[in-house]
């Protein structure tokens, strides 16, 4: 029998990068609020999961009947995406063993193979494991100004995506030592690497983009598009 699995998505977020007229996760994409799309997908990959969903207090745009999830939980979102994160591992009943995998709601595109590609692998490693993808172009370091000062090295680079998936408690202690240091981190990973930990790097796939700036949106748009083509010409 497997763990049990809790999904925790970071949807508390105010998408100031987008400068829309409302939250990103709100945008209409292909039809349907980008919000919808995300939760499909984890849906896809994990139906009998728990998900702690984190939403802003002031949040009047959600509606509940886009969850597909049976067992599911609306949490306060914090003042940065950790603390929403912290806020649903501290209202998760978990055993200290069971797997959380934390996904951002502003990444639609994840495929079904990569969640359960990203499933597996925190099941194997003791240090959790992260979606990524490793750098692909040349990398300069750049001057105040903005000239390029030089070219860094890129091997052993990655990009680090969601989900990230971690044992409860291990995850849980990262994140409070990390606030207790008054450290901002921007993903979970950072947070357990600080503890010495080495959480397990699963090349994911280019296409799981954080929608992040008003450009990204038909982006997205044509990579659910071109997935859906690819999957009904393997039906
Ligand atoms: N206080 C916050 C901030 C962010 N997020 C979530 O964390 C994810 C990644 O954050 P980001 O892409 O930066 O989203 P926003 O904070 O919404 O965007 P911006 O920084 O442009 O305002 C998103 O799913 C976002 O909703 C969250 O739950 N709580
Ligand atoms: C967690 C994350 O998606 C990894 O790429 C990312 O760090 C979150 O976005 P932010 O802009 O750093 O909040």
């Amino acid at each position: 029998m497997s763990d049990p699995l809790w999904l925790v998505v970071p949807a508390a977020g105010q998408g100031r990068r987008m400068e829309a007229d409302r939250p990103k996760q709100y945008l209409t994409l292909l039809g349907r609020p980008l919000l919808v799309h995300t939760l499909e997908r984890l849906y896809s990959a994990f139906p009998d999961a728990r998900l702690m969903l984190c939403l802003d207090d002031d949040d009047h745009w959600f509606a509940e009947e886009w969850v597909p999830f049976a067992d599911w939980q609306r949490v306060t979102g914090g003042e940065e995406r950790m603390d929403s994160v912290l806020n649903a591992l501290a209202a998760i009943d978990a055993g200290d063993d069971d797997l959380v995998l934390v996904h951002d709601v502003a990444r639609p595109c994840v495929t079904r193979e990569d969640l359960l590609a990203l499933h597996q692998a925190v099941q194997r490693h003791a240090a959790g494991a992260l979606l990524a993808m490793p750098v692909a172009d040349t990398m300069k370091r750049a001057s105040p100004s903005g000239a390029s000062l030089c070219s860094e090295p890129r091997d052993a680079l990655w990009h680090a995506l969601t989900p990230q998936g971690f044992r409860y408690r291990q995850l849980h202690r990262a994140l409070v030592e990390a606030r207790n240091r008054h450290t901002l981190v921007t993903d979970e990973a950072s947070a357990v690497e600080a503890l010495g930990d080495a959480p397990q790097l699963v090349s994911g796939r280019r296409d799981n983009l954080k929608v992040t700036h008003p450009d990204d949106l038909a982006l997205a748009a044509a990579i659910l598009t071109s997935q859906r083509a690819t999957t009904e010409r393997s039906l």
